[in-house]
């Protein structure tokens, strides 16, 4: 038996960009033409100057690892919700109709008001559940989401600029987004498993863009355009953030959408911080806005709400029964 295998890394294929110049504003249209380019090649990149303090990032780890490590009747007592909130133990995700179900545990949050509260009108969306038995996971958990839901903000403000749009484009509905995040427990993979079983099995996002922060464990792989697997290790300091499907169906497939998958072979347990941005969930997604009345994009125009709730409905058990 063995792992699933891949490639070393390649910097030509999955480039690092310093987005310090879009967050500053000394030279955004620089930095939207290098997210531009790399999200036309594989749509992997990795993110440097993002701003997240490391203290941030340090304090939702320790509270996600603290979660993960508690006793499995505790956890079920948050339970994901119909509203996809909460903790989704191991088994409850599978990428592909004839996959292995993936080895990952979660535990998903979205956004909230100061107050708590969360718009009740979508699917997608409803209260957060937070553990009695861990009562600082709230505020460190929404502390990262604040931060790196606005990383997110400031690369679609990038892409946009690197089609020559307005800034705001992708932007102008946004006001309550679908975004989420999640923690992502992956515990030691045993090589007897085999090479068809993954931590997540391969895939590619659902939404618009997805902001990850890996640790310094590896195990992510990426697809190239020959089908072969090349890995994306932990660059220190570093975010990956990559184009989800909904965005590639936005820019009718000029920005690339790429299957990964995540092994993990270390024989510890690997965490990630995932953000899931998405917009207002009647966002229409319609290529045209982009390319004119005219243009004929390879999808037809869909909601960012209706698009998500068909993609979960697929990919989640507990949403079937
Ligand atoms: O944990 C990772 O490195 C990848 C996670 C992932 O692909 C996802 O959550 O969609
Ligand atoms: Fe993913």
């Amino acid at each position: 038996m063995n792992y699933a295998q891949a490639k070393r890394f390649d910097d030509d294929l999955i480039p690092v960009i310093d987005i310090s110049p879009l967050r500053d504003g000394s030279d955004p249209l620089a930095v939207g033409k290098a997210l531009h380019a790399a999200s036309s090649g594989l749509g992997f990149i990795y993110i440097k100057g993002h701003g997240i303090p490391d203290s941030v990032i340090e304090t939702a780890r320790e509270t996600a690892l603290r979660f993960f490590r508690s006793n499995p009747d505790d956890k079920e007592g948050i339970r994901i919700s119909a509203h996809h909130r909460g903790w989704l133990g191991q088994g409850g995700a599978k990428m592909q109709d004839d996959a292995k179900a993936d080895l990952k545990e979660s535990f998903i949050w979205g956004y909230q008001a100061e107050d708590g509260s969360v718009p009740g009108d979508h699917p997608l969306r409803g209260p957060n559940l937070w553990p009695d038995f861990l009562p600082d996971m709230q505020s460190h958990a929404m502390a990262y989401f604040a931060h790196a839901h606005e990383v997110a903000h400031h690369l679609m403000r990038g892409f946009a600029l690197g089609l020559g749009l307005d800034p705001r484009f992708f932007l102008r509905n946004s006001e309550r987004p679908l975004s989420r995040a999640s923690f992502v427990y992956y515990p030691p993979q045993p090589e007897e498993m085999g090479t068809a079983q993954f931590g997540v099995g391969p895939h590619t996002d659902f939404g618009v863009l997805t902001v990850l922060c890996q640790d310094s464990v590896g195990g992510l792989q990426v697809q190239d355009v020959n089908g072969d697997w090349i890995e994306a290790p932990p660059i220190e300091g570093s975010l990956i953030v990559n184009v989800g499907d909904l965005l590639a169906r936005w820019t009718d497939h000029a920005y690339t959408s790429t299957p990964h998958r995540v092994v993990n072979s270390s024989g510890r347990e690997r965490l990630s911080l995932v953000l899931a941005f998405d917009p207002d969930p009647e966002t229409v997604i319609d290529a045209r806005e982009i390319y004119g009345a005219a243009h004929e994009p390879r999808e037809p125009a869909t909601t960012c709400g209706d698009y998500l709730v068909w993609r979960f409905e697929k990919a989640f058990s507990y949403r079937k029964a």
